[in-house]
């Protein structure tokens, strides 16, 4: 089987359609695991939208879409002439950046675009539109190739029977198709590792409740839902040998941020001697930043939390705090999965020496 098809999982988390003037297509997440249906995006503020409201989400997800949310934005607009272009390239990447701010991977190929387009000015209209569906295409088919070795790099790190809990989703529909944390449950199942996961159901989204245990049950990989405050618990009960999450931004000493509430597991790692591992692709570090207390942290509505799917859990007016994100400090991570390798300890040096690691 092809890298395609083997790691990528057996739905298109993002599928793009036709030339330039075609369209994305995704899957809607807020809807799974009930509803499976895929929407089409055919200008920008749809896809805007789509990322605002996690139709399509998790780092590596929200940048793809975003990529190919430029291409779509150029479809349409006034002026004939190059710098024209290159406003409407600069207005619809700005417009998408404001979508949600913490994933680092939004940005990140938000800018790799611009700075194509910058370092070919002298291209016509037509021709630079088609090297941007060309790069988002790139985007897309790297972090393929990138959860891959990430598998590969985390698989090693698990042992035959071993319990792994996960937080959130870090599975192919946070990403290409791939998965960062679930494509290493997915290569050492491969493997035969016969490991057992912990899914914490994650609110107030529910993206473990939600989406993990959909994705892990497809691939008939063992998988166990359990509520957030279970974590200690089953730590405690020595059902977990490991600990593997995502990641949406990495700062430069490799603290970490991820969905609300992985702080909490990787202390509650730390206390029961469990090694707690980040599995994230290049892509989702930020080298500008020099420790995680710059990471900018969503806040979402509180509606999240008072009316999860349509049920009233609390007063009205009832005051709400709703960070999307927290953050690990390196001290607490055991190691960084990359597709570069593993960077432990982790420290500004070793992710400076990792991540400088040639690809082959
Ligand atoms: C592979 S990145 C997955 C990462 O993104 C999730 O956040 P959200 O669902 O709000 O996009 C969560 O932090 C996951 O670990």
């Amino acid at each position: 089987m092809n890298l395609q098809n083997r790691m990528a999982s057996d739905v298109a988390t993002l599928q793009w359609v036709g030339g330039t003037n075609g369209y994305l297509q995704m899957i809607d997440q807020t809807l799974l695991p009930m509803e499976f249906r895929e929407i089409e995006c055919h200008d920008v503020e749809t896809v805007w939208e789509a990322i605002k409201k996690l139709r399509v989400r998790g780092a590596p997800a929200i940048g793809i879409a975003a990529a190919y949310g430029v291409v779509i934005a150029l479809q349409t607009g006034t002026g004939s002439e190059r710098p024209d272009f290159d406003q409407r390239l600069t207005e619809a990447a700005t417009y998408l950046a404001e979508s949600r701010p913490t994933a680092v991977n939004l940005f990140w190929a938000l800018d790799r675009l611009q700075n194509l387009a910058a370092s070919l000015p002298t291209l016509s209209n037509a021709e630079m539109h088609a090297r941007l569906l060309d790069e988002a295409r790139r985007i897309e088919q790297e972090d393929l190739e990138m959860c891959h070795k990430i598998g590969e790099v985390g698989a090693e790190l698990l042992s035959k029977g071993d319990g792994v809990l996960t937080h959130c989703n870090a599975g192919g529909l946070a990403t290409s198709g791939g998965g960062t944390a679930l494509a290493v449950f997915f290569e050492a199942a491969r493997q035969g590792k016969e490991i057992h996961v912990y899914a914490d159901e994650t609110r107030p989204l529910l993206q473990g409740a939600r989406l993990t245990t959909w994705e892990l049950m497809r691939r008939s990989i063992p998988v166990t839902l359990i509520t957030d405050s279970m974590a200690g618990w089953v730590m405690q009960e020595q059902k977990i040998q490991a600990v593997v999450t995502g990641a949406d931004r990495i700062a430069a000493n490799g603290d970490s941020a991820n969905k609300i509430g992985t702080y909490s597991v990787a202390l509650l790692a730390s206390l029961h001697d469990i090694p707690f591992y980040i599995a994230a692709p290049s892509s989702t570090f930020d080298l500008s930043l020099t420790s995680g207390s710059q990471i900018p942290i969503e806040e979402r509505l509180p509606e999240e939390i008072t009316h999860g799917f349509g049920t009233q859990t609390a007063p009205v007016g009832v005051d709400v705090y709703n960070p999307a994100f927290d953050v690990t400090p390196a001290k607490y991570i055991s190691g960084i999965i990359t597709e570069r390798g593993l960077i432990q300890p982790v420290t500004t040096e070793e992710v400076a020496r990792v991540l400088s690691i040639d690809q082959d």
